[in-house]
């Protein structure tokens, strides 16, 4: 069985975070494994506190799971720290980790911040030249290419110029305020290739970018191409907001088992 590691930050309501990436790589037909960066006490309707791991204790945690069972892919969720990312970027580089996609997550749809401002620039310098593929929604791109995103244009001018800095592929998510739920990937050979999605009318989307995120990890530890592990992911992710799970008070999540539901 092929095998995914989750590096993210825990979300007492199960609908985002390390909760969200065991489930979907579970669904996605992968053997999953965590390694937790912070607690949150969360649930839909917003983010009340956040405790960070000690950075040797996150060392720790990723060095077990390598020195074991060793994953053939890595996604990285929310960080909140410097010294977090500068501690994940060493430990994966000493155990030559593959298949790294980073979701560089800043602020929840609930409005919490999730990463330090002062983290924004080790998440740049450390973990995008490291990733095969990072995952920025539209706010997230604006921050790591420091422009305006308006139009579809924009989002493939930012799309390039993340590329070109750091070297790695890009994933441009247009699901939250732009052009429907039609991303964009721009890969470091200059190619630009639209994923169009139909949007679906949910307002609980608690966790789409999560979700979607560790569904590309786990499909490329099964080893599909990166436009092919997109595809894939998108096509799961549709079918968990399409379930309509209504639940909490908020932006609620998303059926993460539904394919189990639908084989009754
Ligand atoms: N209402 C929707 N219907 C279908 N797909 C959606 C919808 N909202 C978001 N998506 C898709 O979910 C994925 C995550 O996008 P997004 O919600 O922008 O991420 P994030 O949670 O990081 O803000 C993208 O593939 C996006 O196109
Ligand atoms: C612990 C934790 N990690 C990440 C997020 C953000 O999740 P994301 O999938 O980007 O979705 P939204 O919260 O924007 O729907 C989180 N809330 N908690």
């Amino acid at each position: 069985m092929k095998t995914a590691l989750s590096i993210a930050g825990s979300d007492s309501s199960g609908g985002a975070g390390i909760q969200a990436d065991l489930k979907t790589m579970t669904m996605n037909g992968v053997y999953a494994m965590s390694a937790v960066t912070a607690l949150t006490a969360q649930n839909t309707t917003g983010v009340t506190a956040i405790l960070n791991v000690p950075a040797e204790f996150l060392a720790k945690q990723i060095d077990a799971v390598f020195e074991d069972i060793r994953p053939d892919a890595v996604k990285i969720g929310m960080v909140s720290s410097a010294e977090l990312i500068e501690t994940i970027a060493k430990r994966l580089c000493a155990h030559h980790a593959v298949n790294i996609v980073v979701d560089p997550v800043m602020i929840a749809t609930s409005g919490a911040r999730l990463i330090d401002p002062a983290a924004v620039s080790a998440l740049k310098e450390k973990l995008l030249p490291i990733a095969r593929v990072v995952t920025p929604n539209i706010p997230e791109a604006e921050v790591l290419s420091g422009m305006k995103i308006e139009t579809k244009q924009d989002m493939e001018t930012a799309s390039k110029q993340i590329c070109a800095q750091y070297r790695c592929a890009v994933l441009c998510k247009g699901g939250h305020s732009l052009n429907d739920a039609n991303d964009l990937l721009c890969t470091p050979d200059g190619t630009l290739r639209w994923f169009e999605g139909k949007r679906i009318d949910n307002p609980n989307t608690h966790g789409t970018g999560c979700t979607l995120s560790s569904a590309i990890a786990a499909n490329l530890a099964k080893g599909a191409p990166l436009d092919e592990a997109i595809r894939r992911a998108k096509e799961y992710l549709s079918g968990a907001l399409a379930d309509m799970l209504d639940l909490g008070h908020g932006s609620g999540p998303m059926n993460h088992a539904y394919l189990l539901s639908c084989n009754e």
